[in-house]
């Protein structure tokens, strides 16, 4: 069996163009889009991830706002450039490229953000909403995560997911996400603790891998058909690797690769969820 492929970097293409005629749409009703990004440090991913952004902004027609600060920085440096965010009437939605250099407080800082400019969806109040199951932005990675699996018609209702990565960007928000009755998943959340991952990942349905430990899954912990999706981001001599060995695809239905897969939907929901702010106003 090959694995079928989730191109998630031709589905993100696809939505980045739909919000680009929601954007011209906008603009047509005197309202103007922008996106902000906080950056902090010299983290070479960061850095690129932050510019991978702002490069779809330009496609889609979105308007970049960044505060770029460098390692240095303080935690008042880095509360001023929020207050500044939330306060600017041209920034629609904004984000904190994390984590944070060590040394500030990432909570603090993500409690500042205004939750009506919170495009990440990571403020409290917009996490206490997807709790409670009310509107609200979406954490980026995990909406993203659903939309993929939906555009390849992978079967969600009563399926078993094992999430490996217990963070709040990607593995326990989706859990919120996939338990919701409009997927009706059932969901294993392992992290570093759990007793016998390989067990959890050969039960699944569906496995998103999020530990950042490269080529933690092996074809073998994968039960024949299932879903992968690889969304932990290692660097190995300075390469791109991912949590999902080769030879899943031998085993595996279907296969969100890393990079190609979740990423560029992770990217694609960002803008998505600046539009919908803007819709909204
Ligand atoms: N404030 C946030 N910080 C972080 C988030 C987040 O959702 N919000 N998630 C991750 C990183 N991330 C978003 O910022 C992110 C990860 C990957 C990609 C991406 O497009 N990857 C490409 C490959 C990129 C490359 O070649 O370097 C792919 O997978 O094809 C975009 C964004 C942590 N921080």
């Amino acid at each position: 069996m090959t694995a079928q492929i989730l191109d998630g970097k031709a589905l993100a293409a696809e939505i980045r163009s739909d919000l680009k005629r929601r954007v011209e749409a906008l603009r047509d009703r005197g309202v103007s889009v922008g996106l902000g990004t906080v950056l902090v440090g010299d983290d070479p991913g960061s850095h690129s991830y932050v510019n991978m952004k702002h490069r779809d902004c330009a496609e889609v027609g979105i308007e970049s706002i960044r505060r770029d600060l460098p390692a240095t920085a303080s935690q008042d440096d880095v509360e001023r450039a929020v207050a500044e965010l939330n306060a600017d009437p041209a920034c629609t939605g904004y984000i904190v490229q994390l984590p944070l250099p060590k040394g500030l407080d990432e909570q603090r800082v993500l409690e500042l953000i205004d939750p009506a400019k919170d495009a990440d969806g990571l403020h409290p109040t917009n996490l206490g909403r997807l709790v409670l199951m009310q509107p609200g932005p979406l954490p980026c990675t995990p909406k993203g995560i659903i939309e993929l699996l939906r555009h390849y018609d992978v079967p969600l209702k009563g399926a078993e997911v094992t999430v490996v990565g217990r963070g709040i960007t990607v593995g326990r928000a989706l859990g919120l996400l996939l338990t919701r009755r409009t997927e009706n998943s059932t969901v294993t959340l392992c992290h570093t603790a759990t007793r016998d991952l390989a067990a959890h990942t050969r039960n699944a349905d569906i496995v998103v891998a999020a530990a950042g430990v490269p080529g933690l899954i092996g074809g073998d912990m994968v039960k024949p058909g299932a879903a992968v999706l690889d969304v932990g981001v290692s660097r190995v001599d300075g390469k791109l690797t991912g949590d999902v060995a080769a030879d899943v695809r031998e085993v595996a239905g279907w296969v969100a690769p890393n990079p190609g897969g979740v990423g560029p939907m992770t990217r694609a929901m960002l803008l998505q969820n600046v539009v919908e702010a803007a819709e909204r106003s």
